[in-house]
């Protein structure tokens, strides 16, 4: 069976209650192409409005969480409440999280075997900087992120979504280009067919992210290995509805 295509829109700390509304009723006007999976990702205090003003048709994520159930952790969340106002996802690793919040790989995978033994589905994050991609590092570096995730997931690949996210594409403008995304996919998979197994590498959903708009994502979409985006700035306009339809 083939991959469900799969478009995830991350507000980041943007919104306020009327741009809310306003993005929801883009979504629900929009006529959004079937055959993809939609999810957005909210900020944690918006969780429980969206969701329940959102279609079901719709997933809802939580664009980070802490790894316990519950405790002295001023300031976070946890998978658990995640799951009691209705949401069903949560991003993590993202690179700003990584990169401005100081997340260590092992702290990233504790946080993802934390969400999936909650139900939760997981959109996990990786990516290289602009200066390892320059030296030549970035499978180095994509392939050592996906590792450290590998136990935390064990054998629910299936709750899981990888988003390739290079550090230097996103919020600059500057997408990296159908070739260098599908190169990094394709080997992402074959990493994985060696390293986990050939249908985890085969059945995985591998999204891209980095200035996504309604301009490139068609030409991103065709690639062979990209199965779905996640979309920073261009999320919160109506272009996130063609973004969602562009692989069809
Ligand atoms: O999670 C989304 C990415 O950080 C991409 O953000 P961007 O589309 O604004 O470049």
């Amino acid at each position: 069976m083939g991959r469900k295509f799969v478009v995830g829109g991350n507000w980041k700390m943007n919104g306020d209650s009327n741009q809310i509304n306003e993005i929801i009723n883009n979504l629900k006007n929009g006529s959004l192409d079937p055959n993809a999976e939609v999810v957005i990702g909210v900020p944690a205090i918006y969780l429980a409005q969206v969701r329940s003003n959102t279609p079901k048709t719709i997933g809802v994520a939580a664009q980070n969480c802490w790894k316990a159930d519950k405790g002295a952790f001023t300031g976070e969340i946890s998978a658990p409440m995640i799951k009691d106002v209705g949401a069903e996802w949560v991003i993590l690793g993202h690179s700003e999280r990584r990169t401005i919040f100081g997340e260590s790989d092992s702290l990233v995978a504790e946080k993802v075997a934390n969400a999936l033994q909650h139900n939760l589905k997981v959109i996990a994050c990786i990516g290289e900087t602009l200066e390892e991609r320059e030296s030549g590092k970035t499978e180095e570096v994509v392939f050592r992120q996906t590792k450290a995730l590998v136990p935390a997931i064990g054998d629910k690949w299936n709750n899981v979504v990888l988003a390739y996210e290079p550090v230097w594409a996103i919020g600059t403008g500057k997408t990296a280009s159908p070739q260098q995304a599908q190169d990094v996919h394709a080997s992402l998979r074959k990493w994985l067919a060696e390293n986990v197994s050939a249908e985890v590498a085969q059945s995985v959903r591998i999204q891209y992210g980095g200035s996504v708009t309604a301009a490139n994502a068609k030409e991103l979409a065709a690639c062979e290995d990209i199965d779905g985006f996640l979309v920073g700035g261009a999320s919160l306009k109506p272009e996130f509805v063609n973004i969602i339809n562009a692989k069809h």
